[in-house]
């Protein structure tokens, strides 16, 4: 069956390409709104809409990944960045603290429209940050396109202390959940 990627991230592409799968790219261009405030049913709920618009724009029988990201603190949830004093506040807010990521998968399959939703939590604890070095990473300028400001993959790594559970899902897919979900309802075997 056609694999397609519902997503306009680079990470995304480069995660899915590292495990060799054979797949095209259709961007969905949703408004990311969403009412819901509970992290893991925020996630999944993007998530779907994402999949569900690409799906329904394709004619054959195709199976649709579609992914969703936020970081959670203290009961507020924090997404992208406006601008770098937004940034500023979100790391100023993870600073020497535990928050947790969140990525929501949605699979669809456009013949049917059948539509599965998971989710993948990880922990993730930063280091203390005085002013002068949140300001020297705004200025590496990673942060602008990422949930919570911050890019474990790039410069984050140097104010990220630990994690607990799986780094792709901070990168922003986690693949081996990914992986279980196609296996367990769509027969498809990654490995
Ligand atoms: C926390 C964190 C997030 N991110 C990224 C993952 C996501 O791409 C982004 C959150 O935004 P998303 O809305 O999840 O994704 P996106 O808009 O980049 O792509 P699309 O909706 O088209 O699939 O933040 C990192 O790259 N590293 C990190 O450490």
């Amino acid at each position: 069956m056609r694999i397609i990627l519902a997503s306009n991230s680079p990470r995304r592409r480069e995660l899915l390409e590292g495990i060799g799968l054979d797949f095209e790219i259709v961007s969905s261009n949703i408004e990311e709104i969403s009412e819901e405030t509970e992290p893991s049913l925020l996630v999944m709920n993007l998530s779907k809409q994402k999949a569900l618009s690409v799906a329904e724009s394709l004619k054959d029988d195709a199976l649709i990944i579609a992914a969703d990201t936020a970081v959670e603190i203290n009961g507020n949830i924090l997404g992208k960045p406006r601008d770098k004093f937004e940034a500023y506040k979100m790391l100023k807010r993870l600073s020497g603290k535990r928050h947790s990521v969140y990525t929501g998968i949605s699979l669809v399959s456009s013949s049917d429209l059948r539509l599965i939703s998971d989710y993948e939590v990880t922990y993730v604890y930063i280091k203390k940050l005085n002013d002068d070095i949140i300001w020297r990473y705004i200025n590496t300028g990673e942060c602008f396109d990422k949930a919570g400001s911050y890019a474990i993959q790039g410069y984050g790594s140097l104010i990220v202390s630990k994690i607990n559970g799986d780094y792709f899902n901070v990168v922003g897919l986690p693949l081996s959940k990914l992986s279980d979900m196609m296996s367990k309802n769509f027969g498809i075997e990654l490995l």
